[in-house]
Formats: structure tokens, sequence, C-alpha cells
């Protein structure tokens, strides 16, 4: 089993340089399908597991995807087919990324139903009620969404319950080569919509007020291949931002984009911590003491669900009582049992998790719930007495590149391991039953 062994104590210091975010790529490689002539050449690539699988979903569909380096060439001129299968969308729930695009193209799409997963049940309905709002018929059953249209999609008004993320990314994508136009009200405007918008418009599309409220999409009736640069991670960004500053270290996080950060730079700032902009991305210096402040997940420009756990790590060292909100994944605390596993003074209260700091953090073995709890409990083990091991570390692999090595040239004490599991002989297990 591999396992990221952490030992506590290091000051972080130097610089990091951010990859492209996971959440911009994952959109914007789905949208490549819609290109019927032409190939796209996306730029800034993170090498994540996550973008192998939707590389692999796109391959099963008849694109044919090439990747060298951080560069990926999406070429889907082919006949599409229609299916992404289970196997897929288990591995990652952003393969339903790809039922806007193959509807708006074949006027067909056949996606596996995603179960729940370890932060929340995640339903689609948000994305599942745009498309029949714009003509298709939907039906679920067997594990299977089935959509389908006779002729094109039409375009359409479309009010979002939530703004949804994936349901808004969903939605644009249908709507670009649909008939007429469509708007999307109380939509999502974190910066990977607006990052797909002008990867749409580059491919010929019309999408315009990503990044408000309101999206207008007028269809066109095709798109062609385009070039892109994916924008930098924030939440990875977020991340070495806050592994500074629970180390009390200074550390320059390289293309760190302050707009993208403003709700974590505020917290950040609350509790003490300094935060500079630089030419090139933020400087992060930790002070001696951290401020205890609340914590309210919001969609974008709120606080980020993605920086959740993360924050709590760092709320972990503060001095006083914080209060962690999530609002917008009901079961997003997986991970405060396995900081009670280190000694955390930490309880949960319906939707909020109270926290008394500052905590003494002990080294143990905790196992990663989710890709951002992989995460936190590392940041953790870098101010824990002794020896933190994480495992389950697929989790983190999903969302971070070389997370460990760019820790170690800031001056952690970590290592990745491959560890035997301690098999229990059976013996012993007959013996306590006797
Ligand atoms: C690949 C990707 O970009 N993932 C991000 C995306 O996920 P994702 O796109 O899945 O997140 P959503 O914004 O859709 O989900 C937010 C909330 O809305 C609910 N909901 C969503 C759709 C729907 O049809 N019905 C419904 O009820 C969800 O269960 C959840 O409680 O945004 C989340 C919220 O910022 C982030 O945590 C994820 O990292
Ligand atoms: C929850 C996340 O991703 P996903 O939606 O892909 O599960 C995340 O990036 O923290």
């Amino acid at each position: 089993m591999e396992k990221i062994i952490v030992r506590g104590g290091n000051r972080l210091s130097g610089t990091v340089k951010v990859e492209g975010a996971k959440n911009a790529v994952l959109p914007v490689i789905a949208a490549t399908l819609l290109a019927s002539e032409g190939k796209s050449m996306i730029h800034d690539v993170p090498a994540l597991s996550d973008v192998y699988t939707i590389s692999e979903v796109l391959r099963y569909l008849n694109a044919e995807v090439t990747m060298e380096g951080n560069r990926v060439v999406v070429d889907a001129s082919r006949e599409l087919k229609l299916e992404a299968p289970f196997e897929y969308v288990r591995k990652m729930r952003a393969s339903v990324l790809v039922m806007g695009p193959l509807l708006a193209r074949n006027g067909r799409a056949r996606v596996a139903l995603p179960g729940g997963c370890a932060i929340g049940s995640r339903p689609i309905d948000q994305h599942l009620k745009g498309f029949e709002a714009m003509g298709a018929s939907v039906k679920v059953g067997n594990g299977f969404i089935d959509a389908e249209v006779n002729g094109r999609l039409r375009g359409a008004k479309i009010y979002l319950d939530f703004p949804s993320v994936g349901a808004t990314e969903n939605i644009m994508m249908a709507a670009v080569l649909a008939e007429g136009t469509t708007v999307i009200e109380n939509c999502a405007k974190e910066p990977e919509i607006v990052d797909l918008a002008n990867f749409l418009n580059a491919m010929g599309a019309k999408v315009r007020g990503a990044g408000t409220g309101t999206i207008r999409i007028e269809g066109v009736a095709d798109l062609r291949g385009a070039t892109h640069t994916v924008i930098p991670d924030r939440i990875e960004a977020g991340t070495f931002m806050v592994a500074a500053a629970i180390t009390g270290g200074n550390v320059l996080v390289q293309g760190a984009v302050p707009e993208h950060l403003s709700s974590l730079v505020a917290k950040l700032e609350e509790m003490g911590v300094t935060v500079v902009e630089e030419e090139n991305g933020l400087r992060v210096i930790g002070p001696e003491k951290l401020k205890a402040v609340d914590i309210k997940t919001m969609p974008h420009p709120g606080f980020p669900t993605d920086m959740q756990s993360q924050m709590m790590a760092l709320l972990l060292k503060a001095e006083g009582t914080s209060m962690i909100t999530e609002t917008v994944f009901e079961n997003r605390f997986m991970h405060v049992e396995e900081f009670r596993r280190m000694n955390a003074d930490i309880k949960i209260e319906g939707r909020s998790v109270i926290i008394n700091g500052p905590c003494n953090l002990q080294g143990a073995e905790v196992a990663a719930t989710d890709l951002r709890a992989a995460a936190a409990l590392i940041l953790a083990g870098l101010v824990a007495e002794g020896y933190t091991r994480v495992t389950e570390l697929k989790h983190l692999d999903r969302g971070y590149v070389r997370f460990h090595e760019k820790l170690a040239a800031l001056g952690a004490n970590i290592e990745r391991v491959r560890e035997e599991e301690t098999v229990w002989e059976e013996a012993k297990v007959t013996d306590l039953n006797v």
C-alpha cells in the first residue's frame, strides 16, 4: 500500500509553481467533443489521474486523444459513440460532462448514472432539467441516463435551483450547438466557468456573461477545434498557501491568481497570515500565532468547499474556537474523524464543525476519504508531533501533481513509500474467539 509519511516541525520556504486547474481542464476536454472539424490543442494540462480518466472516456467515444507533457491534443472529427459506461463515471463523476456535448452533436447520449460519493449524494437533476428544457427527452433506468432529441436542441430559458458548476457547464456545452438562444439564470460564477466559455468561444461559439449570474448562449451550426491554455488551479494554490501559513513559513505560490482567491485571502488575513501580491503570484507568510475564525462554504465568489478541509487543518492550530459551516455538500466532514485520530479537539454539530484550538496534533496513521481530505491530512502532518502516515492516496492523485515532492522542495520532511499491509494471522483471530 502506498503511503505518504510526513514528520512535522519544518517551516516551509521557497517557491512552488501551480499546475493548470483540474476543474477547468475536465470540462474543457469534454468540450473538445463539440468540434466536428479540426483538432483542439489544450496547454497547461496537469498530469492527474482524472485527466487520464476523461481522456479514456473520449477515446472510448471514438475521439483521438494524444498527451505529450502538459499538452493534450484531441481530434473529435470522426463519428462519435454515444455511451459513457459506469467504469469511467464511477472513477470520476465529471465524466457526466460528456453528456451535453454528445447530445448537442449527436442528438443522443447515454451516460451511466453517477452514484453518491464520500462528500454527498450529488444528484444531477439540474443538468437533466436543462436538457429537457432544450427539447430533449430524458429517461433514467437500469443505471443509465438516456437523453435524446428530435433534430437539434432548441434554445431555452433555464433557471437553476442552485448555481451548480457541473449543470452550468453541461448546459452551456449543450446550448452552443442549439437552435436559438439559451439563457441560464442563477448559474455558477466560478473561474472555471469563465475558462470553459473562453474555450467554447475560441471554437466559434457565442457565449456571453460567464462569471456573472446569467449566461446567454446563441447557438451556432457547428464548431471547430481550438487552442486553449487552462487557468491555474486555485485550489492547489490555496492548498500551498495553507501549507505556508500552518508552518509559519514564507512561500511564493507562483501562478496563484489573486482574483480567483479573494475569499481565501480574506480569511487568511483575518487569521493573522500575511499575503502579498507579487508579479507572478502570491507570497504567504505565516504568523507565530494564528487567530480562530468562522468559515461558511458558498458557491463562488463565496468560500470554496474545495478548500474547507485544508482550512480545517489550519484552524486546528489557531488560538480559540472556530466554526466551519459546510453549505455546498451535505457530507463533507469525513476527515473530522481522521483529525481526531491526530488528537484534534473537534466536533460535528449538524452542518457545522466546532474546533477548539490550538490542538496539540500528534502523528498517526490516517486515511484520506476524498481528495481535499488527503491534502488536509498531509497539511496537519506538517505540524503534528512525530510521524503521520496518510493512506488511500488514489484520492490525492486525482487532484494534486507530485504533491509530496513539491512540499519536500519547500523543506517539508515528507516521502511517499510503499509499505506492506499488516496481515492478521487467522490463528490470532481464533484465539480471541475462545
Ligand atoms: C469537476 C469539478 O468541477 N468539480 C467541482 C464541482 O463539482 P460539481 O459540478 O459536481 O458541483 P455542483 O456545483 O454541481 O454541486 C453543488 C451542490 O449542488 C448539488 N446539485 C448539483 C447538481 C444537480 O443537478 N443537483 C444538485 O442538487 C450537489 O449535490 C451539491 O450539493 O463544483 C463543486 C462545488 O464548487 C466542487 O466542489 C467540485 O470540485
Ligand atoms: C470534489 C472535487 O472534485 P470532483 O467534483 O471531481 O469530485 C474537488 O476537486 O475537490
